[in-house]
């Protein structure tokens, strides 16, 4: 995950051509609260080292940007806030019909992990108890029969501890779609824990950042976590 505030050209020019030899699936786009507008200017410096697809990671409508390849269409299924359920919705839809974005409806769940985050902070809403899995369970199966295409579990920008794998593997028993999860995975141990779990698909924004070495080992983990279902 790139967050456009935080990076900078020529550091995102060398991580970005790192991945063509420790690949990355995507590429995530974004942050809760951006205040440097330079989503097009990161896109292009990805396009320009490779093809691998960009997907934007939106707080609000003013993060939409074409140059993109799909969007995850965040409902905020943790919270009961309405503008995050669907307010901010109405207001994108037809920017979101116009721009050929491909649109990924996702359930996105706040999981807390003991600070206060941006998100929670920005959308006014409480994040779903780290040690009630069953809760995210049933938010998630909420979720995917409301018609959702993928789950994101979310500890958080920094997190001190990613959602744990009791929670993933509550929701991984529950529901057929994707499940996508973030926050405070800064160690290949982790990313391991949450794909054994059950994640199909794990976001990592700070730990990166922070050590760019970070990327060979988790490009290896998650080469050999998927070698590894093939095989069995
Ligand atoms: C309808 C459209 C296009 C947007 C609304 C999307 C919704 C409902 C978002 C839910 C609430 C929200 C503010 C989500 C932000 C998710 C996000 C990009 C998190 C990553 O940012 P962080 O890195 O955690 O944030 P900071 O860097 O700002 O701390
Ligand atoms: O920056 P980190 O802690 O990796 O979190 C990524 C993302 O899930 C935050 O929304
Ligand atoms: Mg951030």
């Amino acid at each position: 995950m790139l967050d456009p505030d935080k990076v900078e050209q020529d550091a995102l020019s060398a991580l970005v051509a790192r991945t063509t030899e420790h690949p990355v699936n995507f590429f995530l786009v974004g942050g809760s609260l951006v205040t440097d507008y330079v989503h097009q200017e990161v896109i292009a410096t990805i396009r320009r080292h490779c093809d691998t697809p960009v997907i934007l990671f939106p707080g609000n409508p003013l993060h939409i940007d074409a140059s993109a390849d799909a969007i995850l269409l965040l409902s905020l299924i943790s919270g009961r806030n309405p503008d995050f359920l669907i307010g901010q919705h109405v207001i994108a839809a037809p920017l979101l019909k116009k721009s050929g974005l491909e649109i990924l409806p996702t359930g996105y769940m706040l999981v807390d992990s003991g600070t206060q985050t941006t998100v929670s902070y920005v959308s006014g809403t409480m994040p779903l108890p780290h040690d009630k899995p069953n809760v995210a369970a049933c938010t998630a199966m909420a979720g995917e029969m409301l018609g959702l295409k993928l789950m994101y579990l979310d500890a958080g920008s920094g997190a001190r501890r990613p959602v744990s794998p009791e929670m993933i593997a509550a929701v991984r028993s529950v529901v057929d779609v994707p499940i996508v999860v973030g926050g405070g995975i800064n160690s290949g141990e982790k990313a391991y824990e949450a794909l054994k779990a059950g994640a199909d698909m794990i976001v990592v924004g700070n730990g990166i950042e922070q050590d760019p070495d970070l990327l060979p080992q988790l490009s290896t983990v998650m080469r050999e976590f998927n070698q590894s279902v093939v095989q069995a």
